[in-house]
């Protein structure tokens, strides 16, 4: 029987909370949209949908949060993750590397997906646009890793193939991590270790 050479390593890079500064596009749009309302620093964040701890500190407070991210700009508007850029043009290069990004539109999708095409394009290029995955289930994408902020990610697949990296971010900074769960502190930190541990496994 003939045998199939490897494939390259693949890593998914989630788009939000991991290369895009949603939480503080989010906050900046709230103060200013509602300046006299009650907001929630990103010291305070916790738990990964802000609109929750939004109603939670006051019932109509949620919708005004949602009210921002399903704004026309919101999601091209984003600043890029402190050296963001850097680390997935570096990775994109790596040999026997293969490196896409997901990530999963809002339900109210008409503004955010073509948002998160010309994200792409304006701060990684056109080229990058190919690498651009969209889905509401990153459980059914094959990969090696994911690095995503979301500190539980399921889907209809119970055993995905990827390991979750969970990105520091400001609404997971303060969980306790189970073993054998793994984190990126920033994109400072190691990301290269964690590619070279998963790629000699
Ligand atoms: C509603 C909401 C969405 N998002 C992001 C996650 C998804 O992008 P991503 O998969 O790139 O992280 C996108 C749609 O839900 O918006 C948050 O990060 N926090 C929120 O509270
Ligand atoms: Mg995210």
């Amino acid at each position: 029987m003939a045998c199939r050479a490897a494939r390259p390593f693949r890593v998914l890079v989630d788009m939000d909370g991991v290369l895009a500064d949603f939480e503080g596009g989010l906050l900046r749009g709230f103060l200013a949209s509602y300046p006299g309302d009650p907001h929630i620093e990103l010291t305070e964040r916790r738990g990964f949908s802000a609109r929750e701890q939004y109603r939670c500190l006051r019932e109509d407070l949620g919708d005004k949060a949602a009210s921002v991210y399903e704004s026309p700009g919101f999601f091209l508007g984003l600043d890029p993750i402190p050296a963001a850029i850097e680390a997935i043009q570096e990775m994109v290069q790596m040999p026997n590397t293969d490196v896409f990004i997901c990530t999963s539109p809002l339900r109210r999708y008409e503004y955010c997906i073509p948002e998160k095409y010309s994200w792409i394009e304006k701060h990684l290029g056109p080229g990058f646009v190919e690498r651009l995955i969209l889905t509401r289930d990153k459980t059914v994408v094959s990969a090696d890793l994911l690095f995503d902020d979301k500190d539980v990610v399921t889907g209809v697949e119970p055993n995905p193939s990827w390991e979750h990296i969970l990105f520091s971010c400001c609404h997971n900074r303060h969980l306790k991590l189970q073993t054998p769960q793994r984190r990126l502190e920033s994109w400072t930190d190691d990301w290269r270790a964690i590619l070279e541990s998963k790629r000699s496994r």
